[in-house]
């Protein structure tokens, strides 16, 4: 199926704008009986889903870490001041500012394959995409390196997959079905990392980085958000048990908050208003 997110392809994500760019036309879809379950990149899903509507299963997280992808050069620390770096995301956007401001960053979208064209045909220096996507399409030997969690925090959800389902009333129990496919560490850590984004209203419009990970019992959640200029950030980190994954979500908000997290994202946020294209 073809979503509005894979159909306008002009614009960037964040002026595009609205949320469940690539999940609206799937669900239509289970409402209408054209389909029993949904599989998205839970980063695509809305923090909240509409009435109805759930999740039935977190799988395992493929590598969550962002990709650096280039012909000529080895990492985002080879690239020479001038060097044009594309992507659309406005989390990596303010990311490499903040580190690399001597680089220059365009607007990249489009399918794998589409954005790896213009990469290679010469638009970009480099550019920067999900480990996830690369190697779930058989194109990992296309990374020259991955962005330590350090320098580019994943975003809420990267590299999982969920499947989503309707409500029905044929008796026929998906949730149950479907529950030996969820990977708890994984739901654990993606609840947390969702729980931030919703805090602060999370979409495409907002550069916002959300990263738990799960070791036995423990988390460790990181979070970040920042203007696209990369000029103000607010990060922080909180520890815990991997069973209260939401509190922990809350509370890492708690501490972005009193680093200015919101006057941070309002200004992202107008900026989104007042440019209406790019
Ligand atoms: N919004 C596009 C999108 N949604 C999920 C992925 C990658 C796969 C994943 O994160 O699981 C991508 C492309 C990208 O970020 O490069």
């Amino acid at each position: 199926m073809t979503t509005r997110g894979d159909q306008i392809l002009d614009r960037t994500l964040s002026k595009v704008g609205g949320k469940g760019l690539f999940v609206k036309e799937l669900e239509v879809a289970m409402a209408e009986g054209r389909a029993d379950l949904a599989v998205h990149s839970l980063k695509d899903v809305p923090m909240e889903l509409p009435a109805g509507f759930a999740l039935a299963a977190v799988l395992e997280r493929e590598d969550p870490r962002d990709a650096f992808v280039s012909s000529d050069y080895a990492s985002l620390d080879a690239l020479p001041a001038g060097a044009v770096v594309g992507t659309s995301s406005l989390r990596r956007q303010s990311l490499i500012a903040a580190r690399y401001p001597h680089l220059v960053i365009k607007p990249l979208r489009g399918n794998l394959d589409t954005r790896l064209a213009k990469l290679d045909r010469g638009d970009y220096a480099a550019i920067i995409l999900a480990a996830a996507g690369l190697k779930r399409l058989g194109l990992e030997q296309r990374i020259r390196a991955v962005l330590d969690p350090a320098t580019s925090l994943p975003a809420a959800g990267q590299g999982a997959m969920a499947i989503e389902i309707a409500e029905r009333n044929d008796g026929l129990d998906l949730l149950s079905l479907l529950a030996p496919l969820n990977h708890l560490p994984t739901a654990q850590a993606v609840a947390a990392e969702r729980k931030v984004s919703k805090v602060f209203g999370g979409s495409c419009q907002v550069p916002l980085a959300a990263y738990a990970t799960v070791t036995g019992a423990d988390m460790h959640l990181r979070a970040m958000v920042a203007t696209p200029d990369g000029k103000r950030m607010a990060a922080a980190e909180v520890r815990g048990a991997a069973a209260d994954a939401e509190a922990l979500g809350v509370e890492v908000s708690e501490l972005l908050r009193q680093q200015d997290a919101v006057d941070i994202l309002s200004v992202c946020l107008a900026e989104a208003a007042a440019s209406p294209d790019a």
